[in-house]
């Protein structure tokens, strides 16, 4: 079976690498807008972007004129910070990265990933049939109480504004976490031991 990771995130690529997946990636374009409705459910949010990313890859691998000669899994992802039932997604700003730190610090948020896989399956004349399966994992992370000027220092070292809620665990951001709960690569992105615990297809 072929593996597509539907992202252009390095963290996802270097988590499902080292869990000893072999995959080619072929970003996604999807968008990342959200009606109010879906909003209102950050679990399903997440695994609606997912689902979209991964969907938008599909797309593109069955436009192309050649049939598919065999299985393919395209495997989306989405992470975003949950505080109060608000969604953190990528700040766009300085002054959204200061705005979502400062809701963060000195208290504890979710983070939540959602994941969904798509199977392409052709059958001998060519036909293929696609089966689902999305999920969505939670950890949480406690922040330690910040001050204006350490949430301002800490923006300035630049790795905040691809991340959701505006820091990296796995960078600088280590710095301002109290603790966490959890999946640790989930927080970084893509929880790969659920993954491969509801995909096995995926590991073998
Ligand atoms: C909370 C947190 C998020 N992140 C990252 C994971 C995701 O890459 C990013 C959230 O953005 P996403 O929209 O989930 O992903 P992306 O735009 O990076 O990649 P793609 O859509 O192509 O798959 O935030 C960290 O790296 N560390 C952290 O501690």
């Amino acid at each position: 079976m072929e593996i597509v990771l539907a992202s252009g995130s390095p963290r996802r690529r270097e988590i499902l690498k080292r869990a000893g997946v072999t995959f080619r990636v072929i970003p996604s374009e999807a968008t990342e807008e959200l009606t109010e409705s879906e909003l209102a459910d950050p679990s399903k949010a997440a695994r609606t972007l997912a689902d979209r990313k991964a969907g938008s890859v599909v797309q593109l691998l069955l436009a192309v004129p050649r049939p598919l000669n065999q299985p393919v899994a395209v495997i989306g992802a989405d992470t975003m910070v949950v505080k109060d039932g608000r969604i953190f997604g990528k700040p766009r700003s300085l002054e959204e990265g200061t705005h979502m730190l400062q809701q963060l610090q000195g208290a504890t948020h979710q983070v939540i990933t959602g994941v969904s896989v798509w199977m392409l399956s052709p059958d001998e004349e060519g036909h293929v049939s696609i089966a689902r399966r999305a999920f969505s994992e939670t950890s949480e992370v406690t922040f330690k109480p910040l001050s204006s000027q350490e949430i301002a220092d800490y923006l300035a070292c630049g790795e905040s504004f691809d991340k959701a809620g505006a820091y990296a665990i796995q960078g600088e951001g280590a710095k301002l976490v109290a603790g966490y709960e959890g999946d640790y690569d989930n927080i970084v992105g893509l929880p790969v031991s659920t993954l491969l615990h509801l995909v096995p297809a995926l590991a073998e």
